[in-house]
């Protein structure tokens, strides 16, 4: 649920970054207001700007251009506002030569509101062996700990790079819902970049669709399935809109124009029905115009596949 009164997750005004001066610029002109409470989900093929947004939110890196604030100050501004982010990087990083307890020991001194309680019952809840070395364990086993020690800080937001990128589809559908049991328990707010539409629509409430560096559309999940409709016109029929629509993706086939549009600024009647729209059909739509690719229906999953 939005916390009204909290400050946004993210506030971001013409935020850019360009990696070195001749370098690549891996965002451009970001302007988001991201609310509190939410599971927001960040999207985008490879390269598009994801763990560029995350590290600036965490203070890892500085922006070139413009200004970005995380739960209403400048990221990673002091030890406070460090308290009150869990950062888990891609690849989920643990020291290999330490145990599981000894990163649950490390954890509890380098942060003030460490919850010993949380970290251990969660340690038993995945079946982690305390005695383990980091190193030994299996990739779903180090997002279990990195998981564990994000969250036992009890901070008011967590981020996750492509968390569970390296799972298989069990191991991952556990993770989501350790994630979830999180951010609920904590009142967390939460931030997930992933390739995989099915992790996205599974747990997040929010949506970013970053791509070529730029975002390409942001909001409530249900918000934007209702204001983006497909409709199927004889071609050239949507030339006919009404004011205030915005086609996003048109697909010729036959005599017919398919398309899927934005509906929820209409100044008039729509010419042909409007049909409901899954959360793959928009992220694809946007994607593929901002790739400026043609999409045939049938060549959808492989066009997602091909950006991933
Ligand atoms: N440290 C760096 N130095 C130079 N260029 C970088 C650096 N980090 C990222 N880039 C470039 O910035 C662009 C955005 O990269 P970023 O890692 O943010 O994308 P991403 O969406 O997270 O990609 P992926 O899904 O593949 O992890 C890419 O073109 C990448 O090559």
């Amino acid at each position: 649920m939005p916390l009204a009164d909290s400050p946004p997750v993210f506030h971001a005004t013409g935020l850019a970054k360009r990696y070195g001066r001749r370098g690549k610029q891996a965002l451009a002109d970001v302007n988001l207001t991201v609310p509190a409470g939410r599971v927001i989900g960040l999207v985008g093929p490879n390269g598009a700007g994801k763990s560029t947004l995350l590290n600036l939110a965490c203070g890892l890196i500085e922006p070139t251009e413009g200004s970005l604030t995380v739960l209403g100050s400048r990221p990673a501004s002091n030890a406070a506002h460090l308290a009150r982010v869990g950062f888990v990087a891609q690849n989920t990083p643990v020291y290999g030569s330490f145990s599981v307890a000894e990163h649950l020991t490390l954890g509890a001194k380098m942060n003030p509101s460490w919850d010993p309680a949380l970290a251990e019952r969660r340690i038993r809840q995945v079946g982690l062996n305390p005695r383990q070395k980091a190193g030994q364990l299996s990739g779903g086993q180090r997002a279990q700990l990195a998981l564990t020690i994000a969250a036992a800080k009890r901070p008011e937001l967590l981020i996750f790079d492509e968390p569970a990128a390296a799972l298989d589809p069990l191991a991952r559908k556990g993770f989501l819902r350790n994630l979830m049991e999180f951010v609920v328990e904590l009142g967390a707010s939460a931030v997930l970049s992933s390739h995989l539409l099915d992790d996205i629509e599974q747990v997040c409430d929010y949506l970013i669709v970053l791509c070529d560096s730029r975002v390409q559309v942001a909001g409530d999940v249900r918000h934007l399935l209702n204001s983006h409709a497909r409709m199927a016109a004889p071609r050239g029929g949507f030339d006919r809109l009404p004011p205030g629509t915005e086609v996003i993706r048109t697909e010729h086939r036959g005599h017919y124009s398919h398309a899927l549009v934005r509906i929820d600024a209409a100044a008039g009647p729509l010419p042909y029905p409007p049909e409901p729209v899954s959360l793959e059909e928009l992220v694809l739509a946007y994607m593929g115009r901002a790739a400026g690719m043609e999409i045939g229906v049938d060549a959808r999953t492989e066009a997602w596949e091909t950006q991933r």
